[in-house]
């Protein structure tokens, strides 16, 4: 059964999942430590003749962001950002057929409330560090990409995905029963409008990669095995233009959708916290858990 077709009896299966307290965690059914590995996360490689880095995210099985994930990332982000030598960043994936999975389902199931708040805390730095980067980012999406893994390529300046039909890229929160955030929605229209937007959101929509070049959720496909060297010849005509004109101009489009998460963090983190600690979007999110295990059966 398909991951789509197989969410669609999360429904059904919810009624016959126990019921649990508030912000009490059921039993541990997953296991809660796959991501607790000291190995890096993120392999850095700086050209520093070119001013180009590849970030590529190594963490298995499926580089789901998880906080020490996203640590990582940012601190990663934040290094490269601050050596004025690096001009361009490349961010690929490291694992077989996904780019990432997005958010940690893991993170946000059975955790407490403080938790939780440092958990979003960290998902909000890393969009805003990504989107306001004042480097060229490219993602060299050579894997499914779903939710927040869509969202971190769409927070990037230009998107090169593997020709490959069998992954996925879009925001399909509600699959899960849950919301994209408004920046996760703002991100989005931004880049292919607010009608695409709307219905993509409200349906879940998991788009194949021609499927995505068409509504300009990407914006170029080549076979997988080109996917880097692409992103170089787009990376080295982006060089080509000067820095402080296009950072300007990147900072004149973004700056607005940036200004409103950032004078709202505190009450997005309260908002997210309240949501994902529901009794019935626990029930959801282990629902799709457990589809998830069972996909392998
Ligand atoms: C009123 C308004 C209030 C607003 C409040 C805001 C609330 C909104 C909150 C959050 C937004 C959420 C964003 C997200 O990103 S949620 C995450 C969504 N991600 C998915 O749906 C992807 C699920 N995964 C997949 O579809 C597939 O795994 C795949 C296509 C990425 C890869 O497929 P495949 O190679 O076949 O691998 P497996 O499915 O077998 O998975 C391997 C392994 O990894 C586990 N896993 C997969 N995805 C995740 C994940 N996102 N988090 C944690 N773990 C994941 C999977 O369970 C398997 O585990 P194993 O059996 O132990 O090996």
């Amino acid at each position: 059964m398909s991951l789509r077709a197989a969410t669609r009896v999360t429904r059904s299966l919810s009624g016959l999942l126990p019921r649990w307290g508030h912000g009490q965690a059921p039993p541990l059914l997953f296991s809660q430590q796959r991501n607790n590995s000291t190995s890096p996360k993120i392999r850095v490689e700086f050209n520093p003749t070119s001013g180009v880095a590849v970030m590529h995210m190594q963490s298995p099985p499926v580089n789901s962001l998880s906080l020490d994930f996203l640590t990582e990332f940012c601190i990663g982000l934040e290094k490269l950002e601050m050596d004025k030598g690096c001009r361009g960043l490349i961010i690929t994936s490291s694992q077989p057929k996904v780019f990432s999975a997005g958010l940690d389902i893991l993170e946000m199931y059975g955790k407490s409330p403080e938790r939780c708040g440092e958990f979003w805390k960290a998902v909000q730095e890393m969009w805003l560090k990504l989107y306001g980067s004042d480097m060229i980012t490219i993602a060299a999406i050579n894997g499914s990409s779903p939710a927040g893994g869509c969202l971190m390529a769409l927070t990037c300046d230009y998107r090169i995905m593997a020709d490959q039909p069998r992954y996925t890229i879009g925001l399909n929160e509600t699959l899960l029963g849950i919301v994209a955030p408004f920046w996760f929605k703002d991100t989005m229209a931004n880049t292919v409008g607010h009608r695409t937007t709307e219905m993509a959101l409200q349906l879940g929509l998991l788009y194949d990669p021609s499927e995505a070049l068409n509504v300009g959720l990407v914006d170029q496909l080549v076979p997988e095995d080109q996917i880097l060297s692409a992103a170089t010849q787009t990376m080295t005509k982006w060089l080509a233009i000067p820095d402080h004109a296009r950072q300007i101009t990147k900072s004149m489009m973004r700056k607005p959708t940036i200004d409103r998460l950032t004078s709202n963090r505190e009450a997005d983190i309260q908002n997210f916290v309240n949501f994902i600690t529901k009794d019935s979007i626990q029930k959801s999110l282990r629902a799709y858990l457990e589809i998830l295990k069972k996909k392998k059966t």
